[in-house]
């Protein structure tokens, strides 16, 4: 990664960005902020492509007329398909939104099926046309596992180069945290979230620091309300709004898409779902939700945290899910190449 003419790492020339579901809630929250440079930086050009379904290309039109009268002056360009090999052709950055919901009486095993109909195919896609330095964020749902499918039809691709998004459990976290003590938001640091993006996940606050020293909280408060309530946020405000998360969701794209391009602040850390290898005994391959640290356009995994007993029974609860998750999904033929 090179440090550009202004000293920042990120993208130095115009950079192609692919957003697949772009007609739907969390893409109408994203699209105007990323080309209006919240992503990375005022100084980047943005080619928007915009990925839909067909019978939803007419409101994506919509979207980019809407697109254009802002007049954003880093918006070079947007395109609009409903074809992946067109829409993901030498793109840098694709962010995989659009998903199959579940739906009423729907089975686990449909659910996973559904989308490996669109993450397999568009994982492929990615491998075939996209730019050598193709860089992906899962966002659609069950997000761990549909960055797994897509990655695993991606064979030229670094695996590394697939995540998924755990950064809006991260940002929740941080805020409940900041609610609970009254501590300013950015007064905190060192949060984690473990596992996978659903209720399992583990919001660890074990090594959080406010204004650089050691969180003092209750572990009652810890166990009884602050891990279900990050946990069950997604449900929570899917009740109050009578639709998922989105605007919430998109300004999370967008802070793990700029650190993973521009790097974390120095002495904190965020969580990403990556692909395992191995750390803190979770199975290989496995997409999972990591304390990250990013330079040059890399995650790496913070090593050496201790975990507790109850630290280790709440990860080893969450990859166990996403175990089963890949067991489904292999068994399903959804995972080529794999076992
Ligand atoms: N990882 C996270 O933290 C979060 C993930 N989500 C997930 O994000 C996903 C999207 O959420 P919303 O935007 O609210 O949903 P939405 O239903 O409003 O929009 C989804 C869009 O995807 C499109 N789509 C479906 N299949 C497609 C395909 N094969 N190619 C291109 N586009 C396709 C649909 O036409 C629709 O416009 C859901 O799976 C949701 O559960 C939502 C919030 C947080
Ligand atoms: O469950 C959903 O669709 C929404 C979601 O992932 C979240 O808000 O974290």
């Amino acid at each position: 990664m090179r440090s550009c003419r202004n000293g920042t790492t990120g993208y130095c020339h115009s950079v192609k960005i692919t957003v697949t579901g772009a007609a739907g809630q969390i893409g109408y929250a994203l699209l105007f902020r990323i080309a209006s440079g919240a992503m990375f930086g005022p100084d980047v050009p943005i080619e928007l492509r915009l990925l839909e379904v067909p019978q939803a290309m007419r409101a994506a039109e919509g979207i980019a007329m809407e697109l254009d009268d802002c007049a954003f002056p880093q918006l070079k360009s947007v395109d609009i398909s409903d074809d992946p090999t067109r829409a993901f052709d030498g793109t840098s950055v694709a962010l995989l939104v659009g998903s199959r919901p579940r739906t009423a009486g729907m089975e686990r095993g449909d659910l996973l099926a559904a989308n490996g109909g669109i993450f397999g195919p568009q994982g492929r896609a990615i491998n075939d046309t996209a730019a050598a330095d193709i860089r992906v964020l899962v966002v659609g749902n069950p997000a761990n596992t549909n960055a797994m499918i897509a990655a695993a039809h991606a064979p030229d691709v670094p695996a590394a180069r697939f995540n998924a998004m755990t950064r809006l459990d991260h940002n929740r976290a941080l805020s409940q945290l900041a609610r609970h003590t009254g501590a300013p938001v950015s007064s905190l640091a060192r949060m984690t979230i473990w596992g996978n993006h659903s209720a399992t996940q583990y919001p660890d606050l074990s090594q959080a620091l406010i204004t650089g020293d050691p969180v003092k909280v209750e572990q009652g408060w810890v166990e009884r309300e602050f891990i279900p309530t990050v946990a069950g946020r997604g449900a929570a405000i899917i009740d109050a709004r009578g639709s998922s998360s989105a605007a919430s969701a998109a300004n999370a794209a967008i802070d793990h898409m700029r650190d993973w391009m521009r790097g974390t602040k120095a002495g904190d850390w965020t969580s990403a779902g990556i692909v395992s290898h191995g750390s803190y005994g979770v199975p290989a391959g496995l997409v999972c939700s990591f304390p990250v640290t990013s330079s040059g356009g890399n995650w790496q995994v913070v090593p050496d945290l201790p975990i507790n007993a109850f630290s280790r029974s709440r990860i080893d609860g969450s990859v166990a899910e996403l175990l089963d998750e890949r067991a489904a999904v292999a068994a399903l033929g959804l995972l080529p190449g794999q076992a």
